[in-house]
């Protein structure tokens, strides 16, 4: 067993290292080798121990010298040959050494042919067994495939046209336009690969004529020449039709935009279509169809809009102009519409003609809201109270007297009385002055005498409470009335003025004139209608007394004594003219005092 296991050892050596052994060695691979099994020893093994007889380490001296004899032989070939044909890839085999190197050569190239890379190695020993000459056939084969299949490219490359044919098969019959790929071995396989490739390479060729055949058809319909889309092949069959159909939606068109002379074969296409879907859109169309039918019929009358019916007070709904009410609003409507029937009242006022007498007596008097420019250029002094209550272009610095002897006398209070009972004595004829509160009744009597300070007066509605008489001199007796309407004061006072006041009026002996101021701005009131009433009841003469004229323009104060002469005109007691004033700027003062003055004058006691 050792010797086997010297001769396995010697024999691997020898031929790596020329045949030289080295006992060290023996002794490493013996104690390897006991521990090998007995199947994984090779033949060579075997081979061996049929020596029997001979020492081991003389024939196995004697092999390795034989063997590496042997083997200077074979590279010496191997190394011609490749310097040569065996390059070239014609094979050639290196000598072999010895029987039993055949065997390890065999195994060697074996597992090297495993490996792949048989293609490329060469046999380093020599002899020759079976699966060497097939294997270096196949490699030989396989190499001349390669040459003559190269060669045929390059021949092609260079324009000789032709077909790539197999290194040693038969055409199968090709159109020779394509070019053919060749196989090495051109069987009954490669022939029926070729035919399906070029079945297909011709089919889609049919398809891109037809293809193209169909654009141009298309064109030609849409420049007018109509025409009918034909098959390519032939018969029109369910592939043209499919095919068609592919090409409609190619160009984004339906059959219905090619115009009335497209005569596109629409049944086909339309049974294509129906083909796909099962026929199940025509057959549901239909249906429909039928029952919309039977519901006109059955329902003769056409159908009734329904009528959406809106909540007047749904406000959600409405537009801001219907005149909903809603809350808080009320209110505001209301003073819209009080608002558009005092417009229309200012209408009114501004539509009023002044008589010319009335016009005339304004701009004579300068009655109405003057610039003082224009006071100065009819020689009126406007550093003074009232300046239009004085002498024009006097050149005196102080105020003229009265032109009236009458007023040139000292106004004295000499009597209140809030109520009846509490009226003086009539021993003189009495003007009183009457109106609204804050009308400026008190204020006007301070005008007429020029006495300022004598009568109290505010801007504060309600000062005077009481009838307050005034003295003026031994000739006449100035009355001071309470005003009536708003006023700051309780209603049971206001109310109790205002019957003191009737009362006064209407029952007073001695009472010679009413003057009854009215605002020019505010024109005459509910209240002064009353006034107006009961003193025509009880025959008290009145005379209107427009003040604060310097508060609006010369026309208003116009239009404003033309509306209540035009007012006042069937009443009996009312006293005319009209008097236009104003306590602040005296114009129309001296018209007034020689009004009063001529009821001094005439009165009688
Ligand atoms: N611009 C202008 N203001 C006047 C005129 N007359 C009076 N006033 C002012 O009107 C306010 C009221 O004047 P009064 O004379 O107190 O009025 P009244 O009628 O006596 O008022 P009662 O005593 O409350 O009834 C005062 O501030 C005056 O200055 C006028 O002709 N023009
Ligand atoms: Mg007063």
């Amino acid at each position: 067993m050792g010797d086997v296991n010297n001769g396995y050892k010697l024999s691997k050596k020898t031929r790596l290292q020329f045949g030289s052994a080295k006992p060290s060695n023996a002794r490493k691979s013996n104690s390897r080798s006991e521990s090998m099994p007995e199947s994984l020893l090779s033949s060579r093994r075997r081979s061996v121990e049929a020596n029997e007889g001979v020492e081991p380490n003389r024939k196995h001296r004697l092999g390795g010298e034989r063997r590496g004899k042997g083997f200077d032989e074979g590279l010496e070939r191997k190394r011609g040959m490749s310097a040569g044909a065996g390059r070239e890839g014609r094979g050639g085999r290196m000598g072999s050494g010895g029987v039993g190197d055949v065997k390890l050569r065999t195994r060697i190239n074996a597992e090297r042919r495993l490996s792949g890379k048989l293609g490329k190695m060469r046999s380093v020993g020599g002899g020759d067994d079976d699966d060497d000459v097939m294997l270096r056939t196949r490699m030989g084969d396989e190499r001349r495939g390669k040459r003559e299949f190269d060669e045929r490219v390059k021949a092609r490359r260079e324009g000789r046209g032709g077909r790539m044919g197999s290194a040693d098969g038969a055409d199968d019959g090709g159109e020779g336009r394509g070019g053919r790929m060749g196989s090495v071995d051109d069987d009954g396989e490669d022939v029926r690969l070729r035919t399906r490739v070029a079945a297909g390479r011709r089919g889609k060729r049919e398809f891109d004529e037809r293809v193209k055949t169909e654009q141009g058809m298309s064109t030609a319909r849409r420049e007018g020449r109509g025409g009918r889309m034909g098959s390519v092949a032939g018969a029109d069959d369910g592939e043209n039709v499919r095919l068609r159909t592919r090409v409609v939606g190619k160009l984004g068109k339906s059959e219905k935009g090619f115009g009335k002379g497209g005569d596109l074969d629409k049944e086909s296409v339309k049974g294509e279509r129906n083909r796909r879907r099962g026929g199940a859109l025509e057959g549901y169309a239909n249906k429909k169809k039928d029952k919309k039918d039977e519901e006109e019929v059955e329902n003769d009358t056409p159908k009734k809009r329904k009528r959406i019916k809106l909540d007047p007070y749904d406000v959600s709904n409405k537009r801001m102009d219907d005149g909903v009410s809603m809350d808080g609003k009320e209110t505001e409507k209301k003073v819209e519409a009080e608002k558009k029937t005092e417009v229309s009242k200012n209408a009114q006022f501004r539509a009023i003609q002044p008589s010319p007498s009335i016009l005339s007596f304004v701009e004579d008097n300068l009655l109405g809201r003057r610039r003082s420019i224009e006071l100065r250029r009819a020689g009126y002094n406007v550093d003074l109270s009232a300046p239009l209550d004085n002498i024009p272009h006097s050149t005196s610095s102080e105020r003229e007297h009265c032109e009236e002897n009458v007023f040139r006398n000292k106004l004295t209070f000499f009597a209140a009385a809030n109520v009846s009972s509490s009226f003086p004595p009539a021993d003189l004829p009495e003007i009183a002055f009457a109106g609204r509160s804050n009308v400026g009744k008190s204020s006007l009597l301070n005008a007429l005498t020029r006495q300022w300070g004598v009568v109290r007066t505010s801007d504060k509605p309600g000062l005077t409470q009481t009838i307050n008489f005034f003295n003026l001199g031994s000739k006449m007796c100035l009355v001071d009335l309470p005003g009536y309407g708003f006023a700051y004061a309780k209603e049971e006072v206001k109310d109790a003025w205002e019957e003191l006041v009737k009362e006064y009026v209407s029952t007073r002996v001695g009472l010679k004139r009413v003057c009854l101021l009215i605002d020019t701005k505010w024109g005459m009131k509910p209240r002064d209608h009353e006034l107006v009433h009961l003193m025509e009841r009880s025959q008290t003469k009145y005379q209107i007394l427009l003040t604060k004229t310097d508060m609006v323009f010369p026309i208003d104060v116009a239009r404003r004594a033309m509306e209540i002469e035009e007012n006042l005109k069937a009443n009996k007691s009312v006293v005319n003219p009209l008097m236009m004033v104003s306590s602040k700027s005296g114009a129309g003062i001296r018209s007034l005092r020689s009004v009063l003055a001529k009821i001094s004058r005439f009165a009688k006691p």
